[in-house]
């Protein structure tokens, strides 16, 4: 499966994100991320050098954000985008570009479990 024939086109490819058009400037504070983060470190230092690069600190693709709604309160996570939020974290930004994904409280169930938040779907 490919979306393109340049290596950027595939590089970027996100299996949840891909359809989604709207880019989001997300608070971190706001994101929950469960799973723990294992880091090639010349991958977060490279992110690093490019975001602080004048021509070059948009490429990173944003990250995809799984937004619930449950009993009238909106919660964000990531499981993926690891580098990408390791390189923000360490340059201190309050905030990460990421899309939207509209996820049932019943599928952060299923990849949880028992510390899902959500108990009762
Ligand atoms: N050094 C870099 N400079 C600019 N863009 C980069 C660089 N390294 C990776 N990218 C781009 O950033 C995006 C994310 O890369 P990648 O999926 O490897 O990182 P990630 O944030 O760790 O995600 P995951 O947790 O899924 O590994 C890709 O679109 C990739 O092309």
């Amino acid at each position: 499966m490919t979306t393109g024939s340049s290596k950027n086109q595939v590089d970027n490819f996100s299996i949840h994100g891909h359809s989604i058009g709207e880019v989001y400037n997300i608070p971190m504070t706001a994101i929950n991320r469960p799973i723990p983060s294992i880091l090639d470190r010349e991958k977060v230092e490279g992110m690093k050098k490019a975001m602080q690069t004048e021509e070059q600190k948009d490429d990173l693709t944003p990250i995809d954000v799984h937004h619930v709604q449950y009993k009238g309160e909106d919660y964000y996570f990531a499981f993926g985008g690891c580098h990408r939020w390791a390189a923000h974290k360490e340059l201190g930004k309050e905030k990460i570009r990421g899309k939207l994904i509209n996820t049932p409280p019943s599928m952060i169930k299923n990849y949880l479990g028992a510390s899902s938040p959500f108990k009762d779907v």
